[in-house]
């Protein structure tokens, strides 16, 4: 049984509560353990993340960043996405869920489970990655 942690940037909760209770579904299922871990905003995952490689054999990333008025969004979500891909080129298996959209119904529709779970997606694709690091380490 692996240890996974749940790293969520607890920018809008009712669409993060979704994304959670799919990424948990899905580690439950695989039969893995879990703990969670707020932060305050997507800016902050990857940090907590290299914090946290030590103590936990997988990281799912969750949050969501929707597109306000300014240069900010290109910022937050590019920035957050670019840093959990370097911890992943360093060997930590990560499945990042954290929502890049122009609107809150594009977030709705892709954090819920009965729909696109992309919470329960990037659980299993954090759980995949883990699967081929203990296959080649
Ligand atoms: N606008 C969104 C943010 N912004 C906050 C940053 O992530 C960060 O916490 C702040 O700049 C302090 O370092 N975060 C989200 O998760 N979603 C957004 O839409
Ligand atoms: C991530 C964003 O773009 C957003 O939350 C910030 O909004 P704004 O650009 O209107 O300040």
């Amino acid at each position: 049984m692996a240890k996974i942690l749940i790293v969520e940037a607890r920018f809008y909760k009712h669409l993060n509560d979704l994304l959670l209770e799919g990424a948990r579904a899905a580690i439950e299922a695989a039969g893995h353990s879990h703990e969670t871990i707020t932060v305050p905003g997507a800016l902050e995952v990857p940090g907590a993340i290299a914090l946290a490689a030590d103590h936990y054999d997988a990281f799912v990333a969750i949050g969501v960043v929707i597109r306000g008025e300014t240069y900010h969004f290109e910022i937050v979500a590019g920035e957050s996405a670019r840093a959990i891909m370097a911890l992943t080129l360093d060997g930590i298996a990560i499945g990042n869920g954290i929502l890049t959209t122009e609107n809150e119904a594009q977030a709705l529709t892709r954090a819920r489970r009965t729909e696109k779970d992309k919470g329960g997606e990037a659980a299993k694709a954090a759980i995949a990655m883990l699967e081929l690091q203990q296959k080649y380490s």
